[in-house]
């Protein structure tokens, strides 16, 4: 192992943006909670409220509330499944336009034209991950295995070593940086996902955009361009990744020196591949250009489902020896179709993402004209943004009883009455992956990365949280974000199942 540090790493990570963007941004939030707490009080109890909301703010500063007050909330649809199709697939209802409007996609997807309502594009996404997918991440398993170790033995950023058998590392850095590094194997294979250059710039290139979005929040349109120019250096790491990719679009796959099998295998050859027959349409630039979009679907959601698996998980120790019975009883560890199949590790995970999502609301939509629900009374304004209550389905007692409860046996136990139980099952009680036709089409790569993961490491160690420093998240408008400073201590259990030859 190695200490590594990384400077790309949070979700919002603060160090990364500029030092005056950030003290703009919190000079701007601050007068901003004291326009609203003073404009919210009546003028006649001015003075005498003054100091209790002055107060309130600099509280609201100390926990980490950050948000942004002058915002339009969005329009919170309750409803079943019909309603939540309706959300979901009615194109006037826009999925692209609300992350494109979050993530200022236009600066940070290389003029990505933000407008688009694009099915093609979905469709070839749709085919690739979620039709072609399972089959091909299944094959990819051993190489993730090698690079799971190769990692484990050669990146791991080391905080601390307080005795030959124990680690101290950093939870939510390590979690963002291997799962980046496993899941550019499923994309771009063995030799091209493991380019370090390539590598570097794929966990970077997300951080980065996640932190223009940050950034964005406070900054007039017109100085988007300059902003996102500074935060990324002119956008280095988005070139880089295009410049690595367009070459091998532009001269075919025979091109792509990975060897046989594993090339197959991967997303990016099957992009290439069902996108071929229509070149005109998906050129170098604008596939490479798509490639960087989908990328960051697959980048930010991983790793906060992998912090919050490993955290519960260190809070539970008696779950982790469950698990890890489970997973040596069935030989899991070498055979992914053993490990997909274990129920418990599967239940503990969703019921970690039950009540763990990143997001508390799901099925963002942004109406691109008037819009009016079937039921002819939901309205929504164009440019209005729509979505459902993502907390509020997966916390509905009649289908999950005591739903604050973490019962990591609810799946198998009979204490969730959902007609489904698996963790890439999508259902209107449990929106983690969204719902219809645009429901997340990458969740079985996902679900393969996370659980190679946590089996491999509860079969080597016992996990706990450093008491010191082991808060969970904070809130960020309907976001979870996973504290930078929790750190996960890893002690190498006495009688390891060594199975890395
Ligand atoms: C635990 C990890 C993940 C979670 C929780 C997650 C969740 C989601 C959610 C909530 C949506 C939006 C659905 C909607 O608006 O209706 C989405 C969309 C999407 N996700 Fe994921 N995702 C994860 C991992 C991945 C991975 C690994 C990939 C790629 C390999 C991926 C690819 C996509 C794509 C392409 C879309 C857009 C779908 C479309 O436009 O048709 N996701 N995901």
């Amino acid at each position: 192992m190695r200490n590594h540090s990384f400077d790309a790493m949070a979700i919002i990570d603060l160090e990364n943006l500029t030092p005056w963007l950030f003290w703009l941004a919190v000079t701007g939030l601050v007068l901003s909670e004291l326009y609203f707490a003073l404009q919210s009080s009546r003028i006649s109890k001015f003075t005498g409220s003054t100091e209790s909301k002055l107060r309130s703010v600099i509280k609201d500063f100390n926990n980490g509330r950050f948000y942004k007050p002058w915002g339009t909330p969005p329009i919170i649809i309750d409803g079943g499944k019909k309603r939540l199709l309706e959300l979901s697939d009615t194109p006037v209802l826009s999925q692209r336009a609300v992350y494109a409007d979050m993530f200022g996609f236009k600066h940070t997807m290389n003029k990505f034209n933000h407008t688009e309502v694009n099915i093609i594009k979905s469709r070839l996404f749709g085919r690739v991950l979620n039709v072609n997918g399972p089959n091909q991440v299944a094959r990819l398993y051993p190489v993730l295995q090698k690079r799971l170790s190769s990692f484990l033995k050669d990146e791991l950023e080391v905080l601390d070593t307080p005795d030959s058998r124990t680690t101290v590392i950093p939870l939510a850095s390590t979690a963002k940086v291997l799962s980046s590094r496993l899941m550019a194997v499923t994309f771009f294979g063995e030799n091209l996902g493991s380019n370090p250059d390539l590598a570097e710039a794929l966990l970077r290139h997300p951080s980065q955009t996640i932190a223009c979005m940050g950034a964005f929040q406070f900054t007039p349109s017109f100085l988007m361009s300059l902003v996102h120019n500074i935060m990324t250096r002119g956008g280095r790491e988005m070139r880089k990744i295009q410049s690595y990719l367009m070459p091998i679009i532009d001269q075919g796959v025979d091109s792509w020196d990975e060897a046989k099998g594993i090339k197959e295998s991967t997303v990016f050859y099957d992009l290439i591949e069902q996108s071929h027959p229509n070149r005109d349409y998906w050129t170098p630039f604008t596939l490479s250009q798509s490639i960087l979009g989908l990328w960051l679907a697959a980048s930010h959601q991983p790793w906060v489902n992998l912090y919050h698996i490993l955290y519960e998980l260190c809070i539970r120790p008696e779950w982790q020896q469950i698990i890890r019975e489970e997973v040596m009883q069935h030989g899991a560890l070498n055979d992914f179709t053993k490990l997909n199949q274990l129920s418990l590790l599967d239940g503990f995970m969703r019921e970690t993402a039950r009540l763990n999502s990143l997001d508390k609301i799901a099925i963002r939509r942004k109406a691109l004209e008037d819009y009016t629900f079937s039921d002819g009374y939901t309205k929504v304004p164009a440019g209005a943004v729509v979505c459902v209550d993502s907390y509020a389905a997966s916390h509905n007692p009649r289908i999950y009883p005591r739903p604050e409860t973490f019962d990591a046996g609810r799946f198998t136990n009979g204490q969730s009455h959902d007609q489904t139980n698996r963790f890439t099952d999508v259902s209107e009680n449990y929106l983690i992956w969204g719902f219809g036709s645009l429901a997340c089409p990458g969740r079985h790569h996902a679900s393969l990365v996370l659980k190679l993961v946590v089996a491999t490491l509860l079969v080597d160690y016992e996990l706990e949280l450093d008491a010191k420093r082991s808060r969970r998240h904070w809130m960020w408008e309907s976001f979870s974000i996973p504290y930078n400073s929790t750190r996960l201590v890893l002690r190498r259990r006495s009688e390891p199942t060594s199975h890395w030859q």
